[in-house]
């Protein structure tokens, strides 16, 4: 046995050293798969993938060394730097999510402050139901850890203290401000009438428009909460992280935004990441 175990010693290394790349390969692939499947570019991806590995056969079952070298030198590289355009908006989305503080509420490190001790909340979401019941079409952004400055600066500067008089006046139909989406940094209007990147992300409800794409947009590209009333139903919509939640009332609003403004949720936060 221990013959044949020092005979064969290499042999096994070897392939025991393969599988354990294969387990690695298949897990990184898993990954791969289960962030982009769902993204425009999956299908590109699995094209160029296929693509790779056959001609990568082709060369190296007909020992075709000069189509083998381009493969090398061109087409592996080319395919790094394709896989970084093509998937720059996710990138930027993740990117953003590592920078946000939300990873950080697992050192008690909280986000607009331990407690909404001025209302705030209950003063957007009465803000919010006016807009709704009047039929007023809004897109308010909440900051969060990721700063707004470039799309504030697509807008009006406001810097005024948020109420629902001054919410319901800048969405007020027809005034030079309702076009566009209004920046709150900590109870603060920031700006109005700002331009929020829209999302090009494919929804299955092609009755979503611009306004409500744009939160979504915001939400991807920063770690801000976007609430969002429809002009043509009334309807209350909260985008976060990329994900649009519709038609939600008043009270599951004010819950949500406490739990993703206030200190307390720290807690639940580091709950969830304890969870995995
Ligand atoms: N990139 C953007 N940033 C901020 N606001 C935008 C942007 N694009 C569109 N909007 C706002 O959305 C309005 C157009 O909304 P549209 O009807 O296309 O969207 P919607 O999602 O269907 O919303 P609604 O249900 O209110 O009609 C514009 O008048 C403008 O105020």
């Amino acid at each position: 046995m221990w013959s044949w175990l020092v005979e064969h010693g290499e042999t096994i290394r070897t392939y025991f050293v393969a599988v354990i790349e294969i387990a690695i390969l298949w897990v990184a692939f898993y990954q791969l798969y289960r962030a982009f499947h769902a993204t425009r570019g999956a299908n590109i991806l699995l094209g160029l993938f296929s693509s790779f590995i056959v001609l990568a056969l082709v060369t190296g079952l007909f020992k075709l060394t000069v189509l083998s070298w381009l493969l090398r030198s061109i087409f592996a590289p080319g395919l790094v730097v394709a896989l970084v355009v093509i998937f720059q908006p996710e990138l930027r989305m993740a990117l953003a999510k590592l920078g946000s503080r939300r990873h950080l509420a697992i050192f008690g490190i909280t986000l607009w402050g331990r407690q909404d001790k001025s209302g705030f909340i209950e003063s957007l979401c009465a803000t919010v139901s006016v807009l709704a019941s009047k039929r007023h079409g809004a897109l308010i952004a909440l900051q969060r850890t990721n700063k707004l400055h470039s799309v504030a600066d697509t807008g009006t500067k406001v810097d005024g203290l948020f109420s629902k008089e001054l919410v319901g006046s800048i969405f007020f139909p027809k005034t030079p401000l309702h076009d566009g989406g209004l920046i709150v940094d900590q109870e603060r209007i920031v700006a109005a009438g700002c331009i929020f990147p829209v999302s090009a992300k494919e929804m299955k409800d092609r009755t979503i428009g611009l306004r409500h794409r744009a939160g979504v947009g915001l939400s991807e590209e920063s770690d801000a909460v976007v609430v969002i009333v429809s002009e043509e139903t009334g309807a209350i919509s909260l985008a976060t992280a990329g994900r649009l939640e519709r038609n939600v009332d008043l009270n599951y609003l004010k819950t949500r935004l406490k739990e993703l403004l206030y200190a307390h949720v720290a807690t639940a936060q580091i709950q969830e990441v304890s969870q995995g």
